[in-house]
């Protein structure tokens, strides 16, 4: 079963289209890069799969589970980092973890569990004790990443998750993201404007002006064109 199934999505801000026929799928543990220059609609998109907007045209299922029939089950195998930081600066890294346990009614003994089997893999244990406040960027996300995987989603959803780090953290975090992918079997789709982000054996798609413009491997679409995968971004969102 697919992680991810997406059929004939589209979305409309009164007149303006933001999406067209947006379909694609995700096999489970798969990563792909959803690469779209600024407009293109990856937050519109991701509006919609964790239903901050109603899903009106087409289909969207998480794990077999249709978002709009079955929206709990769906959720339920769903993990989101948003671009925006939802952090609480103020608590350390551990009572963040906890209060997100919480909120989705993990017990006591099993949300401790999960706590620490998070804080460890994601090399967070000497930290559980500091504010939020005195992490780095790099580190900020990786809370944010543990805490969207306490629930034990199959999929988990970044959205421009390395957006404001400087280019040592981006590498961290995106060889951090693509070993939990491989060594958990978590599927990821890590949407990015950032082509550099991107590497030939990634699953891609782009989006531009709300149509989902190629969906291939990296290293196909950039085999494709003279000036590889650079050149091709470029031709296909000119
Ligand atoms: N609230 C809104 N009202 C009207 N139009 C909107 C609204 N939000 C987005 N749009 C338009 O919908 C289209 C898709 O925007 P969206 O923010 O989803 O793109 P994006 O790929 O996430 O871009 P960015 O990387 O700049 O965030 C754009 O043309 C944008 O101007």
């Amino acid at each position: 079963m697919n992680a991810l199934d997406l059929v004939d999505v589209g979305f409309s801000y009164g007149p303006r289209r933001a999406l067209s026929e947006v379909g694609f799928h995700l096999a489970e543990g798969s990563f792909t890069a959803l690469l779209g220059p600024n407009g293109a609609g990856k937050s519109t998109l991701i509006a919609l799969l964790t239903r901050l907007y109603d899903l009106r045209q087409g289909e969207i299922r998480v794990c077999g589970y249709s978002l709009r029939q079955e929206p709990r089950k769906a959720l339920a195998n769903l993990g989101v980092v948003f671009q925006q930081s939802t952090l609480d600066l103020d608590l350390s890294v551990e009572q963040n973890l906890r209060y997100h346990a919480a909120l989705h009614g993990l017990p006591g003994r099993l949300a401790s569990e999960r706590i620490e089997r998070e804080l460890e893999r994601h090399q967070l244990g000497p930290r559980r004790h500091d504010k939020v406040r005195l992490l780095n960027g790099g580190h900020r996300r990786r809370v944010e990443i543990a805490r969207a995987l306490l629930h034990e989603p199959r999929l988990l959803l970044l959205d421009e998750a390395s957006a404001g780090l400087d280019p040592a953290s981006r590498e961290g975090l995106n060889r951090h993201v693509r070993q939990l992918c491989r060594e958990q079997g978590v599927a990821v789709l890590w949407t990015t404007h950032l082509l550099d982000e991107v590497r030939p054996e990634d699953n891609l798609l782009v989006l531009n002006q709300g149509r989902i413009i190629a969906n291939d491997r990296a290293a196909s679409l950039g085999a494709q064109q003279e000036g590889g995968l650079a050149a091709a971004f470029e031709r296909l969102t000119a």
